[in-house]
């Protein structure tokens, strides 16, 4: 009997972010040990995951973006942003960063805000113009792109900077808190709209929040965060259907989920 040809197997997928051993200590001088913000942080992040990192103030969230966007260096481990140093990421823009404060130029438009990482990147500005108001339709505002960020609500603002981040179609984002400073309602509305945009651009995203229905709501995986030292205590995943809409948040499995979220920062308060 003659042998089958074996299908190809696939090769097991590495980590699209590959985090091991972290460590990152702040303002270490000759005497003074500095503080330690991450304490050996070991994380995979999958092509295609939605990862929200949750935990005390303190514990580290906003290091471990920044490491990850090379805004921050780490003091040892290693970190690869698809398969590249995180400064080679940067470089070949392989993501886009989205603040806490919306960080719009006043004196340019919303569809200018938009466009000007295309003209820094060299795109002609009628090219230009064509993507940013792509993305600005992408975010629901394609209808005030040529109002300032003045003239705009905060949610707005915040759409504005996500079209932005989107500019260069990177394949990851990014967020910091990106919601954080927004009413309930408007909150819930941008998390079902942002829901929605990564599910249709299969984008992976890092998101840091304080919000355990925000976190549950959007996440594919969460990360429960303790402080002093900073580092990782529970990774949960979210097994919630998925296409996520009003109906999740009331789902029997969201409350179950929201209740371990719950659980794993009480532990994290506790240490
Ligand atoms: N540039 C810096 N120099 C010295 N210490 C810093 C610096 N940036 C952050 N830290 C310290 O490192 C720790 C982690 O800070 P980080 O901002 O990453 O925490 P976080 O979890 O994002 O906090 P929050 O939820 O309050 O935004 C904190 O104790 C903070 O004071």
């Amino acid at each position: 009997m003659s042998a089958q040809p074996q299908a190809p197997q696939p090769a097991a997928e590495h980590p699209l972010i590959d985090i091991r051993g972290l460590i990152k200590r702040y303002g270490a001088t000759g005497q003074d040990a500095g503080h330690l913000a991450l304490d050996g942080v070991d994380l995979g992040i999958h092509r295609g995951d939605f990862v929200s990192l949750i935990g005390p103030s303190g514990c580290g969230k906003t290091t471990l973006l920044r490491i990850l966007a090379d805004l921050e260096t780490p003091t040892a481990g290693t970190v690869k942003v698809g398969g590249l140093s995180p400064e080679e990421a940067r470089k070949g823009r392989l993501y886009g960063y989205i603040f806490q404060a919306p960080t719009l130029l006043d004196w340019r438009s919303a569809l200018a805000n938009v466009m000007l990482p295309l003209q820094v990147m060299g795109q002609p500005k009628d090219e230009a113009r064509k993507i940013a108001l792509e993305r600005l339709e992408q975010v629901g505002l394609a209808d005030a792109a040529r109002r300032y960020p003045w003239q705009l609500s905060g949610g707005q603002q915040q759409r504005v900077s996500i079209a932005r981040a989107l500019a260069l179609d990177p394949e990851l984002l990014f967020m910091d808190e990106p919601f954080g400073a927004l009413d309930e309602i408007t909150r819930e509305r941008m998390n079902q709209d942002l829901h929605e945009l990564w599910r249709r651009s299969g984008k992976t995203a890092v998101f840091v929040t304080h919000s355990i229905a925000e976190a549950v709501f959007l996440s594919t995986r969460i990360v429960v965060m303790r402080a002093n030292p900073g580092g990782v205590t529970r990774v949960l995943d979210v097994d919630l259907p998925d296409e996520r809409n009003f109906e999740t948040r009331t789902l029997p499995r969201f409350f179950e989920l929201a209740k371990e979220v719950h659980e794993g920062l009480r532990d994290a308060y506790a240490v």
